[in-house]
């Protein structure tokens, strides 16, 4: 007897930003016939012609091997989701001012998925949100606009988006998932769906569950990242290398994973989610302070980097008016072409407040991203940014860091000054070179003491 063929799961997917876009392409690649929703004219044309607007490992050439074989493409036609089982979001939740989300985006792509329900549907959120959005905001509108009814009718779960950027690709098909769901047979239907991207799945009691999830696991690396900041503070008053005591406390203590300390935490996520944790506590009664003042302490950061850049020209008789900087490294983390909420902007402002003559080099960051935030063009070449400078200022850990030729570097500038945000360069061999040197929690007195 012939085998009956497996029967794709369908799947649209609305908001093809830096989550939406990966999850698509690799739901289409595990099997499901997919649509990818936007209301963006150019990303969904960009898409459909196989080009990827996100920088990820891995995603342009599954984009274009999921665009041949039919499992997926782009539209901005709402009336086709009414085909798909599955609507999941991933539209933006950016903040005001105090740090609470802006939810426009959810309000109106729920609106237009509610105009379109069918009966029998289930709506996925997994854009970042307070607690209780998906069953008191999200469902509302659903049920309003469609006329169904949750449970009866349709189903809702929130399952949190947990990848890294720059390892989305990998990630989607090996981490576990959570799923809050309204009911059980919804908690059914979507385990299966995420299932077949693999990595285990963990199922919770509700959406509002699942939400406070998201929220806890970025504020605890928010958290954690402050705290080895503030030892790379302590070790630098101390004269110590905290580097080194990182590394010796987290070798095999599995109850150590101190993390590293750095010139600031950036991107649009670690630089909100902690912020909205707080803001509903707080709403609700409960202060939250230890939260706030780990914000503080990751956003102080690009000043430490301003401050060293500011003793180390003083050490060789120079000021930063006057002086030319080197920022190597714009985009808010390593390898990656994003700029949203980068330190490396911060520092700019500082240096350029101050007067200095700044260079950019950052070889992921698109030329055009770059002027528009920093109204300056960045330099293609990394000789070039280092001709005639008085100071390198190494603001994000991209790879190639980390294999400078200091050798022929240090002909290039003028003043060889290093300052490391990034701990990329070795300290000793940064110093018998002849460079003056600082880095975040390493400071110089401490290597040439050894
Ligand atoms: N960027 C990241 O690495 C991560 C982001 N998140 C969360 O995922 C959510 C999405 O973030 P990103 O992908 O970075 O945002 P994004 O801004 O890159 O993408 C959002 C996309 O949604 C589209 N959009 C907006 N309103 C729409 C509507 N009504 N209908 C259809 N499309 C619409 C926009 O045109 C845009 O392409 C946010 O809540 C964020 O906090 C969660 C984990 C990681
Ligand atoms: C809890 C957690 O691990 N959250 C992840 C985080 O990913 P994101 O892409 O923002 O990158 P990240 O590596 O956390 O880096 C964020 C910022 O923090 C800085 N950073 C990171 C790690 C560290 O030890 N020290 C440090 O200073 C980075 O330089 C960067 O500026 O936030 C993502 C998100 O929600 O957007 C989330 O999906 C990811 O799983």
């Amino acid at each position: 007897m012939a085998k009956k063929a497996k029967s794709k799961e369908k799947v649209c997917v609305v908001g093809l930003g830096f989550i939406g876009l990966p999850l698509a392409v690799s739901l289409a690649n595990s099997g499901a016939e997919v649509v990818g929703y936007d209301l963006r004219r150019e990303i969904v044309d960009r898409v459909n012609k196989g080009q990827s607007h996100v920088f990820e490992p891995g995603l342009e050439e599954t984009l274009r091997k999921v665009l041949k074989n039919g499992n997926f493409r782009a539209t901005q036609l709402a009336s086709e989701m009414q085909k798909y089982k599955f609507v999941i979001i991933t539209v933006g939740t950016p903040t005001d001012s105090n740090g609470y989300p802006i939810l426009d985006q959810v309000e109106s792509a729920a609106k237009t998925i509610g105009e379109n329900l069918r009966k029998g549907q289930v709506v996925i959120l997994k854009s970042t949100v307070p607690p209780l959005t998906t069953e008191e905001f999200v469902a509302p509108l659903l049920e309003k606009a469609s006329g169904l009814k949750l449970g009866a009718d349709f189903g809702i779960a929130f399952v949190p988006e947990r990848t890294i950027e720059g390892q989305a690709m990998r990630e989607l098909k090996t981490l576990t998932k959570v799923i809050g769901a309204s009911d059980q047979k919804t908690a059914k239907e979507v385990e299966k769906l995420f299932k077949s991207l693999g990595g285990t799945i963990v199922k919770v009691s509700s959406p509002r569950i699942a939400e406070l999830i998201k929220l806890m696991d970025n504020t605890y690396r928010d958290t954690n990242i402050a705290l080895a900041n503030e030892f790379a503070k302590a070790a630098n008053v101390l004269g110590l290398d905290v580097i080194e005591a990182i590394q010796a406390a987290n070798k095999d203590y599995e109850r150590n994973k101190i993390l590293i300390p750095g010139a600031g935490v950036g991107g649009s996520c670690l630089t909100k989610d902690p912020l909205i944790l707080a803001h509903v506590s707080e709403k609700a009664g409960e202060s939250l302070p230890l939260i706030r003042v780990a914000r503080k302490v990751n956003n102080e950061m690009p000043e430490k980097i301003f401050n060293l850049v500011r003793s180390v020209l003083k050490r060789n008789k120079r000021e930063i008016r006057n002086s030319k900087i080197a920022i190597l490294g714009l985009t808010f983390k390593r390898d990656t072409n994003d700029l949203r909420e980068t330190p490396a902007k911060v520092i700019y402002d500082l240096l350029n407040r101050e007067g200095a003559q700044i260079v950019l080099y950052d070889r992921f960051a698109f030329p055009e991203d770059v002027e528009k935030l920093f109204k300056t063009k960045k330099v293609e070449n990394l000789e070039e940014a280092c001709k005639n400078a008085d100071c390198l200022v190494i603001a994000t850990d991209h790879s190639e860091f980390r294999e400078l030729k200091l050798k022929r570097i240090k002909e290039l500038m003028r003043t060889p000054c290093i300052i490391d945000g990034r701990h990329m360069i070795n300290p000793n061999f940064a110093l018998d070179l002849g460079f003056d040197f600082e880095g975040i929690g390493r400071p110089k007195e401490y290597f040439e003491r050894k």
